[in-house]
């Protein structure tokens, strides 16, 4: 079956989910220690204060960014490395009366939001890694420890990555099994279950959607519609699973007669329809014309002998995602005078 190109509403999801978590995190992380900075002006407490009030305003920049670029990477991964340059000047200041450390333990669950298990865990735990540094050898920091708080910080530390890690990785573990579960269903619902061609719904349902969201991969994009001729004489002659057979070899020779990025789809009985992106109506007509004389040659094992079966075709080109509709009706009233000119032709 030809890659059905699907809306992929498990990805889209995902990037909210990244952005809310990265806009939420950073304005409410911003908004408590700015308020903190303010504070500290008036204890006096300039270093802590300065520290505060620059970090808070750090992370509203890169909000900034990230709305005017809309990068959610590179955005979470700056916000990571802020709050983890943070993590380490707090720490070596020692806060509010050496109380630094009850501030870090949000951040690692953060980090995970923001990078997800495997590149949160590596941040996560260098970060640890700098700050035993920072508590195993005080004369490199500001700030007075007192070693019993010092060894029970990087063991709760330890644990906090621990279930962070856990809760990220399988958080992200079940969402790809629903993504992938949810484009197999997708993929089956817009399957034709007879030929394996696309079908109909996903021609009135998710073709629409793919053209409003990405038209520059289409547009001026061919439709042709082809309908073949005379067919209930096979069904009536041959049985209805010959005629089955016969929508098969058809629909075969439409996908090898086609290029990958081409949409090709059963659209009813034994009417099909492709759609040929980046496509002038000439170049469409052509091959269209190409496909017809194909199929006519094409000698169909039916009963004991071999028969040709012939086709008519419709032709129309579609220059915006409004006229997608009205492209098909046009392709389809093409291929009436097709029929009406005498059939296995090209209009
Ligand atoms: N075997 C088989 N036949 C089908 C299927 N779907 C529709 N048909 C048959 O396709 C035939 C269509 O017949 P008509 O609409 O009269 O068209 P036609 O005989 O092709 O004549 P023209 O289109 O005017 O050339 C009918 O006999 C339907 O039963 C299918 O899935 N399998």
């Amino acid at each position: 079956m030809s890659k059905i190109p699907l809306s992929n509403d498990a990805a889209e999801i995902d990037h909210l989910r990244r952005a809310y978590t990265l806009m939420f995190v950073s304005y409410i992380a911003a908004a408590i220690i700015f308020v903190y900075g303010i504070r500290h002006i008036y204890d006096q407490q300039t270093l802590l204060a300065v520290i505060l009030i620059s970090s808070a305003l750090a992370f509203l920049l890169n909000i900034v960014v990230f709305h005017l670029t809309g990068r959610i990477d590179r955005a979470c991964l700056v916000q990571s490395v802020l709050v983890s340059m943070f993590v380490l000047v707090l720490v070596y200041q020692g806060g509010y009366h050496n109380t630094a450390l009850y501030w870090v333990y949000p951040f690692p669950i953060i980090q995970f939001a923001l990078l997800g298990a495997r590149r949160g865990a590596l941040l996560n735990l260098s970060l640890t890694l700098l700050l035993a540094l920072f508590l195993k050898f005080p004369e490199w920091t500001i700030a007075k420890y007192r070693p019993e708080e010092t060894s029970r910080f990087i063991s709760s530390m330890l644990t906090v990555i621990c279930v962070g890690w856990i809760s990220e990785y399988f958080r992200a573990r079940s969402h790809h099994k629903m993504t992938a579960l949810q484009r197999d269903q997708q993929t089956l619902a817009y399957t034709d279950s007879l030929t394996g061609l696309l079908n109909r719904r996903y021609i009135d349902v998710d073709l629409p959607a793919q053209l409003l969201d990405n038209p520059d991969d289409y547009f001026p994009m061919t439709v042709v519609m082809l309908d073949i001729d005379h067919f209930k004489e096979v069904n009536d002659s041959f049985g209805h699973d010959a005629g089955d057979g016969v929508l098969r070899a058809v629909s075969q020779l439409l996908r090898t007669g086609t290029r990958a990025e081409d949409l090709v789809a059963r659209y009813g009985g034994e009417e099909f329809i492709f759609f040929m992106p980046h496509t002038q109506l000439n170049d469409g007509l052509k091959r269209a014309e190409s496909l017809r004389q194909q199929l006519a040659q094409h000698a169909f094992a039916l009963g004991s002998v071999a028969r040709h079966i012939t086709a008519s075709f419709g032709v129309a080109t579609c220059h915006s995602p409004s006229n997608l509709k009205s492209t098909i009706q046009m392709a389809d009233k093409n291929l009436y005078e097709a029929k009406r000119a005498g059939r296995n032709c090209v209009r």
